[in-house]
């Protein structure tokens, strides 16, 4: 997979230089390219932004420097850009899975009050184009929400996570029965600060953990994500669990 990422801030993805990401890109598996928006700018002040028509507070991202930029990055080649923005639709597990399965994501990072809104109708017309909100929170760019994806969407990939992780049993599973949220996690030592580790999880009776596990991911769901329980089937629940 390739994944274009266009910002005035470009060193806000140093991050993807680590870890699981880091190591995928080094080893070839997937190629991140990071542009700075202003390389495509030819004023003195490398301008990128501009008051907005009708008037309103702040700025806004001009878009002739983004027109430029992606027509330089996608040059011609297949392409999804995705925007994120406040008002786009929420980013869901399933977005990841979908968009692992792409050959090439371009993120447009936008700052200030948004981009000017004729830059994603341009792109449109050579290219799918998605503008994505990744929870009910403004944040002040795009560049964290675009970090967020794509960890989410790349540790999807066959080999970017290690042989130790496993992206297969995660929570949040999309389309399945499990829409539940990961259960309590226990390593050695077995006793620490008066608290022991739940006995089933050391009986080797690997029928009963996965019933316990179970169990304790629906009590957490119930307890933190109802609004996902009440998207549950009713056969997903046994009699014991109904008492959650
Ligand atoms: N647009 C806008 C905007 C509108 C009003 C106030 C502040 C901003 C800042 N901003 C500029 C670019 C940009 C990109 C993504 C987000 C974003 C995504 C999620 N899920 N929350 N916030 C915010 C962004």
């Amino acid at each position: 997979m390739r994944i274009d990422i266009i910002s005035i801030f470009p060193d806000y993805f140093a991050p993807l230089d680590l870890s699981l990401i880091g190591r995928a890109r080094a080893s070839g598996l997937l190629d991140v390219r990071v542009h700075d928006l202003r390389s495509w700018t030819h004023d003195r002040h490398n301008t990128v932004d501009d008051t907005p028509y009708g008037g309103g507070p702040g700025m806004v991202m001009k878009p002739e420097p983004w027109g430029e930029a992606l027509d330089e990055v996608v040059a011609g080649a297949p392409a999804r850009l995705i925007l994120p923005t406040p008002s786009g639709r929420p980013f869901r597990q399933a977005d990841a899975e979908r968009l692992a399965g792409e050959e090439r994501l371009v993120f447009g990072c936008g700052r200030y009050e948004g981009i000017d809104s004729r830059v994603a109708a341009d792109a449109a017309l050579r290219m799918p184009v998605e503008e994505v909100s990744i929870g009910d929170y403004v944040l002040n760019g795009g560049e964290s929400a675009t970090l967020v994806m794509v960890e989410a969407i790349t540790r999807l990939l066959p080999g970017v996570l290690g042989n130790t992780e496993s992206a297969v049993q995660d929570s949040f599973a999309s389309g399945g029965m499990e829409n539940l949220v990961e259960g309590p996690v226990y390593t050695k030592p077995v006793m620490w600060r008066d608290q022991e580790v739940p006995p089933v999880l050391l009986s080797g009776n690997h029928g009963a953990v996965d019933r316990w596990r179970r169990d304790q991911a629906l009590r957490k769901t119930a307890r933190n994500r109802p609004d996902l329980v009440g998207a549950m089937p009713e056969e997903a629940l046994d009699r014991r669990d109904r008492e959650v």
